[in-house]
């Protein structure tokens, strides 16, 4: 992987760099947070959080408003941010709306064509990107992730999907229920096709009542998010957890909207609890 910038922040670093995704068969760019234990003279591993972004990000809109450093560097907790999508790969409209193709990925296996040619966001996030940094940085393979709208969801899948591989899960405004709204259905039949069936693997909602690992969800929600009616749905996520026992503490926020300062003003909420789940010493 090549080393694109780095910024000394909070004592660590953040770096950017570029690498050929396989997965993905596209060149992809990424960041990473590394708290100081983990660029010291003698670097000592550390445990990683992968925050998924939502719908017109890339690796950098967490990393640059969410304020999330100053806490990950005193946990010693890295942090990595993917992009929302692949990148440059030219297909026919990828660029033509902001919820679909490019920057709206959802983090899933896109079956479709001529999506199904590089769209396996989900594969790229939950093996591909942390076998390569487990490889490359000192990471200890302890894993926690979490993201916002549809990444939140996209983490909310990440861990429902894979018991075991991560020590905890939180999102922020999670596209909850995505087979249920506008956003969702617009991409599930896009990446999927019409054989709604095929989209239930896919919704957060729907993989509850089968869920082999009992995580507990950590999910935000601000009540003045203009997308929460239409497209969020969190409490059709919190009902489906009350039906199976899941625990789930999802709280509402009075006032919150959907942007960067709502997730800055809980952020250190969510790196506490990941980081107690990740035996970090200094959480709180
Ligand atoms: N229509 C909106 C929807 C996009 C949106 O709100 N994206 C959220 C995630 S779903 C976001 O994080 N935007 C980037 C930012 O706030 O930095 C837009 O294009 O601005």
């Amino acid at each position: 992987m090549e080393l694109l910038a780095s910024n000394v922040c909070f004592g660590g670093e953040h770096r950017r760099y570029r690498h050929r995704s396989e997965v993905l068969d596209c060149d992809m760019e990424f960041a990473v947070f590394l708290p100081p234990a983990a660029i010291a003279g003698q670097p000592k591993p550390v445990p990683a959080l992968y925050w998924l972004s939502g719908l017109t990000c890339t690796d950098q809109n967490f990393m640059q408003k969410a304020g999330a450093q100053r806490r990950a560097a005193e946990l010693g907790l890295a942090i990595v941010c993917p992009d929302t999508s692949p990148r440059g790969v030219n297909l026919p409209g990828e660029d033509d709306s902001y919820d679909f193709g490019s920057g709206a990925g959802f983090y899933i296996n896109a079956t479709r064509e001529p999506w199904s040619r590089h769209y396996h966001m989900y594969d790229y996030v939950v093996s591909e990107l942390p076998e390569l940094l487990e490889r490359e940085l000192p990471l200890t393979g302890k894993r926690s992730i979490s993201g916002h709208s549809m990444g939140g969801h996209g983490a909310l899948i990440c861990a429902l999907k894979n018991p075991g591989r991560y020590q905890s899960v939180s999102a922020f405004a999670p596209i909850a229920n995505p087979t249920n709204c506008p956003w969702g259905r617009k991409a599930f039949s896009g990446y999927l096709g019409d054989d709604e069936e095929t989209w239930k693997e896919w919704d957060a909602t729907l993989l509850i009542p089968e869920a082999k690992e009992r995580l507990p969800l950590l999910v935000d929600q601000g009540t003045a998010d203009d997308f929460l009616e239409q497209q969020l749905a969190p409490e059709a996520l919190a009902d489906a957890c009350e039906k199976a026992h899941h625990h789930i503490d999802l709280r509402m926020h009075r006032g919150y909207d959907h942007s960067y300062f709502f997730i800055a003003s809980f952020i250190d909420d969510h790196l506490n609890h990941h980081a107690r789940a990740l035996g970090l010493s200094r959480s709180a």
